[in-house]
C-alpha cells in the first residue's frame, strides 16, 4: 500500500462497516433508483437552509463508507478547504468548491429525508453499462439487478463512445445532490467546480483510469482539476483539530460572496 491509498481489505470493525455499507450500496444502487431519488430530490422541496447551517448539520454523522475518517464531516470539510487554501490562496472558487463538496450529506438527517448511508455515502458510478472491476469491492454488483440486464451489461451499453459525463446516469447520492442543489440555486461557481462536486467519489475514473472512454473534451480537461482537487479530500483528513471559530470569519465572507 502505497501513502495515501486508502486500505479496504485490512481487517478491522471500520472496514466491516465499511463493507457492509458497500455491500448495500452495490446491490441498491440502480439506474431506476438514480433515476427515481433525482426526480425526488431536484425538487428541492425538503428544506432550506445556508451553506454554513449545512456544515455544521453535518456535525452529527459518521461516514459509514470512509476507511480513513472518524471525525465528524465539518472537520473533514474544513480541513479540506484549509488545505487547498493554502496552496491555492487566490482561487476562491476552489475554496468554496471543497468547502461545499461533501454538503450532499444533508440526505442522512431528517429534514432532508433522513436516507440510509448506503444511499449518500460511498464511491459513485456509472449506471447503464458494465461495472467496471475498479470499483471498491466490485463483487457485491453481482446481486444488482442491473448486472443481468443485457442492455446494460456490455462495456458502453446504454452510452455511445466519448458521449460525455453530463449524459451519464451515476450511481445516486450525496455528489449528485449537491450537484442539483447548487445548479437548482444558480451558483455562481464556474462549470469546473460543478464538475468536481459532481463526480469527486468516481474513483474507478478519477483513481484508477476506468470509464475514460465515456468522457468528450471537456470533461478531459476538467478532469485536471478533478484529480487536483481528489488530493485534498483524501489527504488533508488528519487529527489535527481545525478551530472552527477562527476560520469562521473567512468562510462566512466566502459565501456571502457567491451568493
Ligand atoms: O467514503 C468516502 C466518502 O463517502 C466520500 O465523501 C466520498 O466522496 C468518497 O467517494 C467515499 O469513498
Ligand atoms: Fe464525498
Ligand atoms: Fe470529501
Amino acid at each position: 500500500m502505497g501513502v495515501g491509498q486508502r486500505d479496504y481489505e485490512k481487517e478491522s470493525t471500520r472496514n466491516a462497516t465499511v463493507e457492509d455499507c458497500y455491500r448495500k450500496n452495490h446491490i441498491h444502487k440502480t439506474y431506476e433508483f438514480a433515476k427515481k431519488k433525482r426526480e425526488e430530490y431536484e425538487k428541492l422541496d425538503k428544506a432550506v437552509m445556508s451553506i454554513w447551517e449545512s456544515c455544521e448539520l453535518l456535525n452529527e454523522f459518521v461516514d459509514e463508507s470512509d476507511p480513513d475518517l472518524d471525525e465528524p464531516q465539518i472537520e473533514h470539510l474544513l480541513q479540506s478547504t484549509e488545505a487547498i487554501r493554502r496552496d491555492y490562496p487566490d482561487q476562491d472558487w476552489l475554496h468554496l468548491t471543497a468547502l461545499i463538496h461533501d454538503l450532499g450529506k444533508v440526505l442522512l438527517h431528517p429534514a432532508f429525508g433522513g436516507q440510509p448511508q448506503w444511499s449518500v455515502v460511498g464511491d459513485t458510478f456509472p449506471l447503464g453499462c458494465d461495472f467496471d472491476e475498479s470499483v471498491v469491492h466490485h463483487k457485491f454488483f453481482k446481486e444488482n439487478p442491473d448486472y443481468q440486464n443485457p442492455s446494460f451489461n456490455t462495456k458502453f451499453g446504454i452510452y455511445s463512445e466519448n458521449c460525455g459525463l453530463d449524459k451519464v446516469s451515476m450511481s445516486w447520492g450525496h455528489d449528485e445532490y449537491m450537484y442539483l442543489v447548487a445548479k437548482g440555486n444558480n451558483t455562481t461557481l464556474p462549470s469546473v467546480g460543478l464538475f468536481i462536486i459532481r463526480f469527486h467519489s468516481f474513483y474507478a475514473l478519477h483513481r484508477a483510469g476506468a470509464y475514460t472512454y465515456l468522457m468528450n473534451n471537456e470533461d478531459r480537461e476538467m478532469l485536471k482539476w478533478l484529480k487536483l482537487f481528489n488530493k485534498y479530500d483524501l489527504y488533508s483528513k488528519s487529527k489535527v483539530r481545525i478551530d472552527v471559530e477562527k476560520v469562521k470569519p473567512y468562510y462566512l465572507s466566502l459565501i456571502d460572496k457567491v451568493n
